[in-house]
């Protein structure tokens, strides 16, 4: 029988503010995209499991664009596999709108398509089910 946990998928939108430029270029760090994971990793386990759950880790992380400040990100997470108490997620995040500083100084666009910019896969794990 197929779990009906598998396929659930959460999305998280979020403005990547100024504040949180870090690098060159304005530029965020990679672990910001690590702190979106763990939110909507957090909402998976709500809804399949009644808990927050803890991330016990990721098995691949691929940072393949930038993120930068002035972006909308667009946060996914899937379940791929569902085991006792653990369950594995397919994470991207992905740039779906971008400032566009040479046209004006609040001038921004919506990226069709969007940009790829981090994929992982990670582990979450829940309580044992009572
Ligand atoms: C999603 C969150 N709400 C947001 C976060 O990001 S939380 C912040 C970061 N995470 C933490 O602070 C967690 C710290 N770690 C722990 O508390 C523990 O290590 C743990 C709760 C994650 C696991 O400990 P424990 O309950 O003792 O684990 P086990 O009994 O050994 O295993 C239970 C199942 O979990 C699987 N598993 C354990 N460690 C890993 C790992 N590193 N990678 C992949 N899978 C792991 C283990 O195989 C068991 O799976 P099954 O129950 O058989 O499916």
């Amino acid at each position: 029988m197929t779990d009906a946990r598998l396929g659930l998928t959460v999305t998280h939108r979020r403005y990547v503010p100024y504040s949180h430029a870090h690098y060159a270029g304005n530029l965020v760090d990679g672990a910001y995209a690590l702190a979106l994971f763990g939110d909507v990793a957090t909402e998976v386990c709500i809804r399949t499991d009644g808990d927050e759950g803890l991330f016990a880790g990721y098995s691949d992380v691929r940072f393949t664009a930038p993120i930068r400040a002035g972006d909308v990100v667009e946060v996914t997470a899937q379940v791929s596999r569902v085991g006792t108490r653990s369950r594995t997620l397919e994470l991207s995040c992905a740039v779906v709108c971008r400032g566009r500083p040479e046209r004006s100084e609040s001038a921004a666009e919506v990226l069709d398509p969007p940009i790829v910019a981090v994929t992982a896969t990670g582990t979450v794990v829940v309580p044992a089910a009572s």
